[in-house]
């Protein structure tokens, strides 16, 4: 039995991590769960996986299920509990799959207790890729990606050396708005935003598709999980999100990973590897599909991408900032308060405001993220 602790559990990559093991119910042990402010959900999880620990965001949500829960079963709150769910159980891997930089300090416990490391949050390895991936390496934990385009790399990457890889790409579906023009983009509504033309997932990123803001945390995250420096990091755009993402060589071949839509491919093989078990997924069929169509990234029409490369080739905390004007933004656009393209604006001036530190500190990178969240709460 393979034991597995769920950070954000009541959450689009959470809920679909327990349909895998549901699917293969004898074959995993579910420890602990994490969720934030969705209890009910939490409960019905927690009835029907018995975990030992379980999380909530705050003491009144603990306060108000307390009495709900099994005898067997600890209940823990905050920041503390999701650092307990992620590093005080006897899981041997967590899926890391809250949103936002508030995954950092989970995950670097978790990694400091060796325990394998399922990853969602992306915002973690961009906000701190050194930190997280020099203690990964320190500890002997794997990183294994659960972002769809991570995994399809990782899975090219299978057998191969490192230095045989000439580019990778990630692609990208283009999002909500993906044919609209800069102008089309001036009185966008969020529900319009929220409708992704090919995957059903959380608001954040669903957002962040559509800003492209998406595909820039991935670039980074690409480049932290398979050290590869940015100028051999490409996007291309693929509406179809059948390609999940390919790797050319040295010899000019190129190995591509497919399949439809559906996370609980990536996060099965995450939680399956180096194995490969029956999945819930419905089959690919390439004669069905027909063609697939693919255009060069547009960097003017999506701007955010430009962005995400420079404070990525910049280093240091510019990610951090870039990663946290981002949250701030489109928390505050999903809350109606600033339009789309408020979102850029919001970002590109937080981090040209923000003078890059080299080499950060944990303490540094959460001084940067603060600051940035206030700076980019009040333009
Ligand atoms: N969804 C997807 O298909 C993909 C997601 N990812 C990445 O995975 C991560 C999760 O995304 P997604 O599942 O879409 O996000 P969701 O918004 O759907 O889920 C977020 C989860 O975090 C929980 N949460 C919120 N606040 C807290 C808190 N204070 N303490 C503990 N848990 C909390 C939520 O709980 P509750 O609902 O109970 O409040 C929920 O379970 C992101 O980093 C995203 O970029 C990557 C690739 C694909
Ligand atoms: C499913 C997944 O991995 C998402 O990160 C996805 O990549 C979003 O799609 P686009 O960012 O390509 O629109
Ligand atoms: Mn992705």
């Amino acid at each position: 039995m393979k034991k597995i602790s769920v950070l954000g559990s009541t959450g689009s990559i959470g809920t679909q991590t327990l349909d895998v093991v549901r699917k293969h119910r004898e074959r995993f042990q579910i420890e602990g769960l994490a969720a934030g402010g969705n209890t009910e959900l939490l409960l019905a999880q927690v009835h029907e996986f018995a975990p030992s620990k379980v999380s909530v965001a705050s003491r009144d949500l603990a306060e108000r299920i307390k009495h709900e829960l099994p005898s067997g079963t600890q209940l823990y709150y905050g920041s503390e509990g999701l650092v307990e769910i992620a590093a005080g159980t006897e899981a041997e891997l967590v899926v890391t799959a809250v949103m936002g930089s508030m995954g950092l300090p989970s995950t670097l416990a978790a990694i400091r207790e060796g325990k394998t490391i399922g990853l969602a949050n992306k915002e973690t390895l961009v906000t701190a890729g050194h930190l997280v991936t020099a203690l990964a390496e320190e500890k002997g934990v794997k990183l294994l990606p659960i972002d769809s385009e991570h995994s399809a790399i990782f899975q090219c990457l299978n057998g191969e050396r490192h230095e045989d890889i000439e580019r990778i790409t990630l692609t990208a579906s283009g999002g909500s708005f993906r044919d609209y023009t800069r102008e089309q983009l001036v009185n966008v509504t969020v529900e319009d935003a929220l409708k992704h033309p090919n995957w059903s997932m959380g608001a954040k990123i669903t957002i962040d598709s559509a800003t492209m803001v998406n595909k820039g945390l991935e670039v980074m995250e690409a480049h932290w999980l398979y050290r590869i420096p940015y100028d051999r990091i490409s996007v291309l755009l693929h509406p179809e999100s059948i390609i999940h993402s390919f790797v050319e060589f040295r010899d000019s071949s190129i190995i591509a990973q497919l399949g439809n839509p559906d996370m609980r491919v990536p996060i099965q093989y995450a939680l399956t590897y180096p194995e490969r078990w029956e999945s819930p997924a419905t089959r690919l069929s390439l004669a069905e599909a027909g063609k697939l169509n693919f255009r060069e990234m547009d960097m003017e029409r999506f701007p955010c991408l430009r962005l995400a490369y420079e404070c990525g080739k910049m280093g240091g905390t510019a990610p951090t900032v870039f990663n946290a004007a981002n949250e701030v933004a489109v928390a505050r656009f999903l809350r109606k308060e600033i339009s789309f393209l408020q979102i850029e604006e919001i970002i590109q001036e937080v981090t040209d405001r923000h003078e890059t530190i080299a080499n950060p500190a944990l303490e540094t990178i959460e001084e940067a993220d603060q600051s940035a969240r206030e700076l980019a709460s009040r333009l």
